[in-house]
């Protein structure tokens, strides 16, 4: 029998002014895949069920590495069984089935790595193996004492031609590789970035091929030193790992020779770019947006639907309690969520097409669209993490104390999927590498240079002012930002230049400036994701009544950005007074024309109530009853009297009252 749905809810479903299953199918790109999408996570969901129901937030660590091990192992046996060819599907029935696992960082990056590092000889041997979960492993670079400069790091490679093997080693505390997902205690490989040293030259970074535990037995091999780091402040279910090498050999053939090689005699032939070594790193940036959307959308899911739900307060005196998202308040809160959401899927999918194509160039040996693939995979990683971990932690502040609990779900996906602003490169960081690229780009534009497209808004004439009217025009929105941006960039290079004006050297002056700099890459980003977002709504052929709703979206999106970034675009004068006060006149309006639609924009979602495991964001709107189950679940409730009682509580309060008694009498 179906649940009856909270009337609330119901209600706020049958407002909506659009069909959300169009908006399903806008972004899961069309009835089939939608189709297609939910069969596998209906799916994955029973089949989930069946080989264990536990919740992994009320898990212990070591519980949760279990649980997500038995679960991983379940999922890829039934993916063969299932004959999942598709990567799209895989992921998918993957990420339905369970939330994260121990095998994250061998599909993710150990894979990648030998595919793009390994020559074609070591691929044939190591991929089948790699694929079949023969090999399992992990990407094995950061080391305890560096993470971010990886030039800097210690492990040593070095060649001995008389067995034509490496020999590996950790020299110091430091050079402990540090971090590696599922280095801990699953994989038996890992791809190790080291310092390559032969014929005594110390050749830079390489990557090798070393087995770390025994197929059979899974203890270390000789020489190896391996274990768990320990809590962490999510991830529970991954274990991250460190690993000490001493003496370990390994063969020649093991140096992944795609690019660079090592000969027999220990001839160091050099890689065309070194950049290339880099390449697995910038294919999990390009994805990033994208997954940031999807983990902003869920959060954005729970708290509306929770909003609808939860009624507080009266606005109208005597006329009742309302819903939470009657407050103004609460829609400023949560529908520029739900539009950030939406943002970084758009700017997701256009940031993965660059990668593609970029990559394929790479592929034929073409490099030249490489520093943009690097520029703009570094950007809108850290702007997209950057995003989410702020949209998330609003939306679970959106859902009042019931945010707080576990049972919201929202604690959980914050402490989890707020690494990402530090794994796959520390966002500040990575601002930095890109504005590499826009100064060097914002220097080519003053010498009358022709510029890629990524860096064209570099090219607009300086002390434009804004056209932006009433009608609040798309191409004005996407004007505003890429202006701001220009202007960003161009105030972090004056700033630049007067340090080195002043004496100081290059690299002084880039970290005098570097705040600055940072500041520029995020306008940057941010005017990419402005742009994707409208390009996207209004390139698509939409049902009317769906494209008024995307484009009131992307509109709220635009003016949001503005309103907090009031005075990057007050700048020079820019915009007026007086455009910003319609702007915030629109976004006002903006929040009470979509009130309808709030709703129906997260159910496209279509994030199944299993996938969300949150009492708030049930899609059935039952979230009392459900917290009142969670709590019941409570292991403190296991006992009627907690064993603490008899042997804190009570001898604590006897002790008192004893005391009080000899006090008493004295
Ligand atoms: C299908 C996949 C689906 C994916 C879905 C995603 C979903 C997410 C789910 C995730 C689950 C969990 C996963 C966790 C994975 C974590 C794995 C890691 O953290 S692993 C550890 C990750 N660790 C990190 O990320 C470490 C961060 N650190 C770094 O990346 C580097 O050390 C550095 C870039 C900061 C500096 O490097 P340094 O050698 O000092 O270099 P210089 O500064 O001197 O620059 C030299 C030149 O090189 C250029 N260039 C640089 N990079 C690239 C590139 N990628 N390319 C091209 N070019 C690049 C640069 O522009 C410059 O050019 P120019 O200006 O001279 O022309
Ligand atoms: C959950 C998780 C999973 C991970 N998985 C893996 C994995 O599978 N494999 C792997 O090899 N690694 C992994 N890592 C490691 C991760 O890639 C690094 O932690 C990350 O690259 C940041 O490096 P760091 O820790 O050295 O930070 P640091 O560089 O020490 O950062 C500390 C501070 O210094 C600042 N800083 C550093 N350098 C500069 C600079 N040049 N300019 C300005 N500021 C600077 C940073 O902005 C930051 O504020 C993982 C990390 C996490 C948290």
């Amino acid at each position: 029998m179906a649940a009856i749905v909270n009337p609330d809810l119901d209600r706020c479903r049958s407002q909506a002014t659009f069909d959300p299953l169009l908006l399903t199918y806008f972004i899961y790109d069309g009835p089939e895949k939608t189709k297609r999408r939910r069969f596998l996570q209906h799916l994955a969901l029973k089949e989930s069920k069946k080989v264990n129901d536990c919740q992994l937030s009320e898990l212990s660590k070591e519980e949760q590495y279990e649980v997500a091990l038995q679960k991983v192992t379940a999922t890829y046996r039934r993916i063969f069984e299932l004959g999942l060819q598709d990567p799209a599907d895989i992921s998918l029935y993957r990420n339905t089935f369970i939330e994260g696992h121990p095998f994250a960082i061998h599909v993710l990056a150990f894979l990648p790595a030998v595919q793009k590092l390994a020559s074609e000889e070591q691929k044939a041997k190591w991929l089948p193996l790699i694929e079949r979960f023969q090999m399992i492993g992990t990407y094995a670079q950061t080391e305890l004492g560096h993470g971010t400069f990886v030039r800097g790091l210690e492990t040593t490679a070095t060649y001995d031609p008389k067995t034509r093997e490496f020999i590996i080693n950790s020299p110091t505390t430091t050079s402990a590789k540090f971090w590696p997902g599922g280095l801990g205690k699953t994989a038996n490989f890992v791809v190790l970035m080291a310092k390559l040293i032969t014929n005594g030259r110390d050749c830079g970074l390489q990557s090798f091929l070393v087995q770390i535990r025994d197929l059979e037995t899974h203890q270390p091999l000789p020489g190896i030193t391996v274990g768990d780091i320990g809590q962490k402040f999510g991830f529970g279910f991954i274990d991250n790992g460190f690993l000490i090498l001493k003496d370990v050999r390994i063969p020649r053939d093991n140096m992944l020779m795609r690019y660079a090689q090592v000969l027999e005699d220990g001839t160091f032939v050099s890689a065309k770019n070194d950049r290339l070594l880099y390449g697995s790193m910038t294919l999990i940036r390009s994805h990033m947006a994208s997954a940031c959307g999807r983990a902003l959308a869920m959060a954005a899911t729970i708290a509306t639907r929770y909003s609808a739900v939860r009624r507080q307060s009266e606005i109208n005196a005597g006329a009742g309690e309302v819903q939470v998202l009657d407050f103004q308040t609460q829609q400023y809160r949560l529908f520029t969520q739900i539009a950030s959401a939406y943002a970084l899927l758009m700017a997701g999918e256009e940031s993965s097409a660059v990668y593609r194509t970029v990559s394929s160039e790479v592929e034929t040996g073409n490099l030249q669209n490489l520093p943009i693939l690097h520029a703009l995979s570094a950007s809108l990683k850290a702007f997209s993490s950057w995003q989410m971990m702020f949209g998330i932690e609003q939306c679970r502040l959106a859902c009042g104390g019931h945010g707080y609990s576990s049972a919201s779900g929202l604690p959980k996906l914050y402490a989890n999927e707020v690494s990402a602003c530090t794994y796959e490169g520390e966002n500040t960081v990575l601002c930095l590498q890109a504005a590499r690229f826009l100064i060097k780009s914002y220097n080519a534009a003053e010498k009358g240079e022709q510029l890629p497209s990524l860096a064209g808004f570099l090219q607009a004439p300086k002390g434009e002012k804004s056209r932006l009217t009433e009608n609040l025009e798309l191409d004005q929105l996407i004007a505003a930002y890429e202006h701001r941006a220009a202007r960003q960039v161009r105030e972090a290079n004056s700033r630049f230049l007067s340090h080195l004006n002043k004496g100081a050297t290059a690299t002084e002056a880039w970290n005098q400036s570097s705040q600055s700099l940072v500041e520029a890459v995020v306008t940057f980003s941010h005017a990419f994701v402005v742009r994707a977002f409208i390009e996207k709504v209004t390139s698509s052929v939409l049902e009317p009544s769906l494209s008024s709703v995307l484009i009131q979206l992307a509109q709220l999106y635009a003016l949001h950005g503005i309103t907090r970034n009031s005075g990057q675009f007050l700048k020079g004068g820019y915009m007026s007074d007086h455009q910003l006060e319609m702007v915030e006149n629109k976004l006002y309006e903006l929040l009470a024309a979509l009130r309808p639609n709030a709703v129906a924009l997260v159910d496209a979602f279509e994030f199944p109530d299993g996938v969300l495991d949150s009492a708030l964001g049930r899609y059935d709107g039952n979230v009392y009853e459900e917290l009142m189950e969670y709590a019941k679940r409570s292991k403190l409730n296991k006992t009627e009297v907690h064993p603490g009682f008899f042997k804190y509580q009570k001898p604590f309060v006897d002790s008192l009252k004893s005391q009080a008694v000899a006090q008493s009498r004295l």
